[in-house]
């Protein structure tokens, strides 16, 4: 990707309060079913007027009745409950956290993933990051090339780095099942720490398989989009982690409930991303931040891939975490002026 389109949704309120969230999707309609203009037609036409002149206070009342209004349209939802939670969380002056359940850390820790396909420029980069003290956990987009080449090309990279440095996959649905069982015995005996998403999102019962016969974790992002999803996984063992990200989960409750199935099941969490800018990313910080467990830690880059971001203040990214603001609500400082200059037509 060369581009990315942020979709920021604001609901401001009669008495003053301004609320922002985040319905930000990748390579418009490859990755997932919402689109950046389906999500802006959707919330002008059908769903802002079930929440215009409501009780903004009333934020589980809310999202109800979209939940019984409106199918689908996960992203969207997110962003209007994300912004809803912000301006909530204003009013009490807490950090969004606190209505998510409570925080139990102020930092996240954040990954960086390694694309550019070229082992020793990968491994250069990670190095940098590593010295920066900005990453050191790696996640290698990997599946488009043969196995053999992309197991070669992973090992290389594991090896160069070390047993300190956690080195895990994504797949995105690439493989066969055949295909998974011969790449995952190599790269769980080279030392890889996790496998995400090998199957495509309906093989639930090979996810299965694979997480029963590999001692390596096995991890379920796009075979989650929302709590029912979260269910059937844990029930049928098709995952050892959770990749939860709160868009495509429906929103941050939802999300939620999917980090409670996983403990519930004895799940691992870990936490995903849709490369959102800052709104999105604090607003799934701000939930990480409330599970008992993050033990694969998160992938909240999102906004260190942009060239410019929208915010006066920017987001803080030290000792391989992004840390959260204590501030009331996102805790965001957004810069108007940098967001009216990029804002294209909806
Ligand atoms: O995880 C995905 O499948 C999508 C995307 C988000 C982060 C990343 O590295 O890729
Ligand atoms: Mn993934």
């Amino acid at each position: 990707m060369s581009t990315q389109t942020l979709v920021l949704v604001q609901i401001q309120t009669d008495d003053g309060y301004s609320g922002w969230g985040e319905a930000t999707t990748i390579g418009g309609l490859k990755y997932g079913d919402e689109s950046p203009e389906s999500v802006a037609v959707n919330i002008r036409e059908h769903i802002a007027p079930l929440l215009l002149a409501q009780d903004e206070r009333q934020v589980g009342a809310l999202m109800y009745r979209l939940r019984k209004n409106i199918r689908g349209n996960r992203f969207a939802k997110c962003a209007l409950e994300t912004a809803l939670l912000d301006i909530q969380a204003q009013r009490l002056g807490v950090p969004m956290s606190e209505l998510l359940g409570g925080r139990l850390r102020d930092s996240v820790p954040v990954l960086w993933t390694l694309a550019s396909g070229d082992t020793a420029k990968d491994i250069d980069e990670a190095q940098m990051m590593i010295d920066l003290r900005r990453h050191n956990s790696f996640k290698l987009k990997i599946g488009l090339n043969s196995i053999q080449h992309d197991v070669n090309h992973v090992l290389a990279i594991k090896k160069a780095l070390g047993n300190d440095v956690s080195i895990r996959v994504d797949v995105n649905q690439a493989w066969s099942e055949l295909q998974a069982t011969t790449a995952i015995q190599q790269l769980q005996d080279g030392g890889i720490d996790l496998i995400e998403q090998p199957l495509k999102a309906e093989n639930r019962a090979g996810m299965a398989r694979l997480a029963e016969r590999f001692s390596v974790a096995i991890m379920a992002d796009e075979t989650l989009n929302g709590p029912q999803d979260a269910w059937e996984v844990a029930r049928l063992n098709a995952a050892d982690v959770f990749a939860v990200k709160i868009a495509q989960s429906g929103g941050l409750i939802q999300a939620k409930e999917l980090s409670t199935i996983a403990r519930l099941a004895g799940i691992s969490l870990y936490g995903g991303t849709m490369l959102e800018g800052a709104v999105g990313t604090m607003a799934s910080a701000q939930l990480f931040a409330t599970f008992d467990e993050l033990e694969f830690g998160s992938e909240l880059f999102g906004p260190l891939l942009l060239k410019q971001d929208i915010l006066a203040e920017p987001l803080q990214y030290r000792d391989f975490a992004l840390q959260l603001p204590t501030t009331p609500g996102l805790g965001l400082a957004l810069d108007l002026d940098k967001i009216a200059a990029w804002r294209r037509p909806a």
